[in-house]
């Protein structure tokens, strides 16, 4: 993965220049930019300068309109990976400013496009704007492109059931619990990472303990429960666990390395169980993320984790007794074996 972060003050480093570029927010990084990624890669191939995705943070909406901000749908990180993953080499993050944001279309065109990245190529979707009040488009680009002795390649809506997917439309799935949904959109489940802490200890003593993740930095689905599949976090798995709890005392101490070298099983990818709400049936009203691993004993405490959700099984409910509950737990775990990955047609 490879992100930089970049002000238009400083110059550009030489090896970006000569490059192909796509422009946007890539929020959720869908299979309408996948397309914007891949088109970019196939003209840095014929050119001497890398695949760039020039992207902004803070989002330009949250400078422009304080109060506005919500969580995205990835974080730099994850986008950038994703984005990696579609072809491109590098995304570069500009520094959003209200200064940045007041240049004209062609200010921004000339000067970083042009001036600072010797852009080669360009490649954008139809409806892209930019620059102060949004005022360049694909026609303005067209021209400037064509004086500046740069490619520019408009790039068609990609469609899921004849309409365009955007990150809008992904976002809403999300917040609607429509996870699969979300994956057709997405062209992958979506996702979520966050680190295993201290619960309210009750899930041992149910005989369903749950892992709670902790410091999620982007959008919860819909509450609710869900068929997931849990990994290793690959973005914060050297982050530090100093002032993570204690560990507690289970059966086995989980370690992915030691597993894979005593020709177990690796212990992830793993499916499992999900829950997102609060805990009604104990009276608790935090909203939080836990996941019960399938076929799994040992200690994730501190440990990174991505869970993918798969399917929405049910929504969250408020059982009259502890064994109601246990009940539908175990119907929820079959429910979870009983999954299937869709077809790849259907994906
Ligand atoms: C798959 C799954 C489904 C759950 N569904 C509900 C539910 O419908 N209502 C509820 O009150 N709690 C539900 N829970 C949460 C349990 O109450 C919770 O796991 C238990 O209180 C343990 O909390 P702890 O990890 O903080 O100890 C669910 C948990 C899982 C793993
Ligand atoms: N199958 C499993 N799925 C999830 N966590 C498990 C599992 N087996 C053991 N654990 C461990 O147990 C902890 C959860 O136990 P629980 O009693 O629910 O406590 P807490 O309230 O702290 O989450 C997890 O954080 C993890 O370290």
């Amino acid at each position: 993965m490879s992100l930089w972060r970049w002000t238009v003050t400083e110059d550009a480093p030489l090896a970006w220049q000569h490059c192909a570029v796509t422009i946007g927010n890539f929020d959720a990084v869908h299979r309408g930019h996948q397309l914007l990624a891949a088109r970019t890669r196939f003209w840095a191939d014929r050119l001497p300068g890398p695949a760039l995705a020039l992207t902004f943070d803070p989002p330009p909406h949250q400078v422009l309109f304080p109060g506005s901000e919500r969580p995205p749908l990835t974080t730099l990180e994850e986008r950038a990976a994703c984005l990696e993953d579609a072809g491109v080499d590098h995304l570069i993050v500009l520094q959003t400013t209200r200064e940045l944001l007041s240049w004209e279309a062609e200010e921004f065109f000339q000067k970083v496009l042009v001036q600072q990245l010797r852009a080669k190529a360009l490649v954008e979707g139809r409806d892209f704007r930019f620059g102060r009040q949004r005022r360049g488009d694909v026609i303005l680009l067209e021209q400037w492109c064509r004086q500046a002795g740069c490619h520019f390649e408009v790039v068609p809506p990609v469609l899921h059931e004849g309409v365009p997917i955007s990150s809008s439309r992904v976002r809403q799935a999300v917040e609607q619990g429509q996870v699969e949904l979300a994956r057709l959109l997405l062209g992958r489940p979506y996702s979520v990472a966050g680190q295993v802490v201290v619960g309210a200890r009750r899930g041992q003593s149910l005989g369903f303990p749950t892992a709670n993740l902790d410091g999620i930095r982007t959008l919860l689905p819909a509450d609710g429960v869900y068929a997931v599949r849990v990994s290793e976090d690959r973005f914060h798995r050297r982050e530090t666990t100093a002032g993570l709890p204690q560990k507690g005392t289970f059966a086995a101490t989980a370690n992915p390395d030691k597993a894979e070298s005593n020709n177990r099983p690796p212990l992830f990818p793993r499916l499992g169980a999900a829950h997102i709400g609060p805990n009604p049936t104990f009276g608790e009203h935090l909203r939080k993320l836990e996941v019960h691993l399938l076929d799994f004993q040992g200690d994730l405490y501190g440990q990174s984790l991505r869970v993918e959700f798969l399917a929405r099984l049910r929504e969250t409910r408020r059982f009259h007794s502890p064994e109601e509950l246990k009940e539908q737990l175990q119907r929820d775990i079959t429910a979870v074996r009983q999954w299937q990955e869709p077809a790849e047609k259907s994906m």
